[in-house]
C-alpha cells in the first residue's frame, strides 16, 4: 500500500542542529569575536568536533554516537584509489580533497582561539582527521534549511541543518518526497509523494543525481540508478578526432561557446543527444560551414556524416569500456592487500565501475542499430545463394 501524501517523519525545531544551535552554545562567543567571520560550515564542523570530544558530557552525545566514525567519500581516498575513478569525477574528487584540506588549514587560527574551552591542546583535538570527519558528516547528512544571515558568520550559504533520526533515511532515485521546514508546526517534515510503501524501508530522494555525484557527495552508488550515465571527457573526444581538420580549433571553440563541450554522455539508451550533436558538428567538412548553427539545433547533414558520427561514438565507447575494464583489474589487485577502511572504499569504486560497464553494454546494442544494416546476405552466418 502506497503512503502518498503521508508524513514520513516530523522533527521538532529543537532537535535540529544548526548554526543557531552553535551560536547559542559555549562556542558562540568565540565565533562572534572572530574576524573575519567563520563560515556556517566551519562553525558546524568546529561544534561537531568539540561535541564529539565532550562525549557523554555533551547533550548531543546520543546523536554523535550513532554517526559513522569514517566515510567512504573520496576525501578519504588515497591517490591510488582516486586513480581508479573515471577521469571527470577523479578531477572533481581531487579538487574537493584539496578544498577540504585548505579549509582546515585556514581554520586553524580560529581553532587555536578556542583553547580556553579545552584542557587538551587544540592541535590534538582539531586535527585534519577530525575536520574531515566533521566535514563529511555535514556534507552527507545535512538537510536544506534556509536561515537568516547572521553578522557573526560569513556570507557563504547558511542552509545546513543536521537532523538526528531523520538523517537515517537512505536515498532511492525511485521515490519522490517533499521535504522542508514547516513554519506553522515548527517541525522539519518529510512527506511521501510516491514510492514509499507501508511496512517497507522508507527511502527519500537526495536529488536527481547520477552515480558519480552520489559517490562524490555521499560516498555511495545506487545500482540501477535511472539517472546513471557514463561521461565522455574532452580529452577522450580529442583523441578520436582527425588532427588534419583545419577547422578543429574553431569547431571546439564554437561547441564550448554554446555549452556543448560538457555533459557528453552515454546512457543505457545509447549516446546522448548532446554527444551526437557535438560529434555531428565535428564531422562537418569545410564546405558545410553554413550548417554549423542548424546542426546544434538538431539537424542531420548527410548519410556519410551520420555514419562518421556513429563510428566516432563507437571509438569513444571502446575507450570508455577499456578504461572501466582496466580500472576493475587494478582494483582487484588492490583488494588483495586492503584493510577494512580501504576495502569499503574499493567496494564503492567497484560498484561505480560495474554500473558503468552495464550502461556501456546496453549502449553498445543501441550504437549497432544506429548504423545502416548490411543486406541479409552480407550478415554473419547467412549464405548468399546468388539469387
Ligand atoms: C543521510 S545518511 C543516511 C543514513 C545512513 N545510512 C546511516 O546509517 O547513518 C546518508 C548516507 O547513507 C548512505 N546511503 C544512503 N542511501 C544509500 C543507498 N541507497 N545505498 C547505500 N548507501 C546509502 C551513504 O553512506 C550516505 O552518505
Amino acid at each position: 500500500m502506497q503512503l502518498a501524501g503521508n508524513i514520513l517523519i516530523s522533527l521538532p525545531e529543537t532537535c535540529l542542529l544548526t548554526t543557531s544551535t552553535v551560536l547559542k552554545s559555549y562556542m558562540g562567543e568565540y565565533i562572534k569575536r572572530w574576524k573575519p567571520p567563520v563560515s556556517p560550515l566551519q562553525a558546524l564542523c568546529s561544534f561537531l568536533i568539540a561535541e564529539r570530544h565532550h562525549a557523554a558530557a555533551s547533550a548531543w552525545s546520543p546523536y554523535i554516537k550513532v554517526l559513522p566514525t569514517s566515510y567512504t567519500c573520496p576525501v578519504y581516498f588515497s591517490d591510488d584509489i582516486l586513480d581508479l575513478l573515471p577521469w571527470g569525477v577523479r578531477k572533481k574528487a581531487s579538487g574537493q580533497k584539496e578544498r577540504v584540506r585548505e579549509l582546515y588549514l585556514y581554520s586553524r587560527p580560529f581553532f587555536s582561539s578556542l583553547q580556553p574551552l579545552f584542557s587538551l591542546p587544540v592541535e590534538d583535538l582539531f586535527t585534519y582527521d577530525a575536520f574531515r570527519w566533521a566535514w563529511c558528516s555535514v556534507n552527507t547528512r545535512t538537510v536544506y534549511m534556509e536561515h537568516a544571515q547572521s553578522d557573526c558568520l560569513s556570507r557563504e550559504g547558511n542552509d545546513y541543518a543536521l537532523a538526528p533520526y531523520l538523517d537515517l533515511l537512505n536515498h532511492s532515485p525511485n521515490v519522490q518526497v517533499e521535504a522542508g521546514f514547516n513554519k506553522v508546526s515548527r517541525c522539519y517534515e518529510i512527506r511521501s509523494i510516491q514510492g514509499c510503501r507501508r511496512f517497507q524501508q522508507a527511502f527519500i530522494c537526495y536529488g536527481p543525481h547520477d552515480n558519480q555525484r552520489l559517490l562524490l557527495e555521499y560516498g555511495f552508488v545506487a545500482p540501477g540508478n535511472l539517472h546513471r550515465v557514463v561521461y565522455v571527457d574532452v580529452g577522450a573526444l580529442m583523441l578520436c578526432l582527425h588532427k588534419g581538420d583545419k577547422q578543429l580549433q574553431q569547431k571546439l571553440l564554437f561547441l564550448e561557446e554554446n555549452g556543448f563541450l560538457s555533459d557528453l554522455t552515454f546512457g543505457a539508451d545509447g549516446p546522448s543527444w548532446r554527444l551526437m550533436t557535438a560529434l555531428r558538428l565535428l564531422s562537418l567538412r569545410p564546405e558545410q560551414h553554413a550548417s554549423w548553427k542548424s546542426v546544434l539545433l538538431g539537424a542531420a547533414v548527410s548519410q556519410d556524416r551520420e555514419e562518421w558520427c556513429v563510428h566516432k561514438a563507437q571509438t569513444l565507447w571502446q575507450r570508455l569500456s577499456d578504461d572501466a575494464t582496466d580500472a576493475l583489474k587494478k582494483l582487484a589487485e588492490l583488494t588483495d592487500s586492503a584493510d577494512q577502511a580501504r576495502m569499503e572504499q574499493l567496494v564503492v569504486v567497484e560498484s561505480l565501475r560495474r554500473e558503468e560497464q552495464e550502461i556501456l553494454e546496453r549502449a553498445r546494442d543501441v550504437l549497432r542499430n544506429l548504423l545502416p544494416q548490411p543486406p541479409p546476405w552480407q550478415q554473419d552466418g547467412v549464405q548468399n545463394t546468388g539469387r
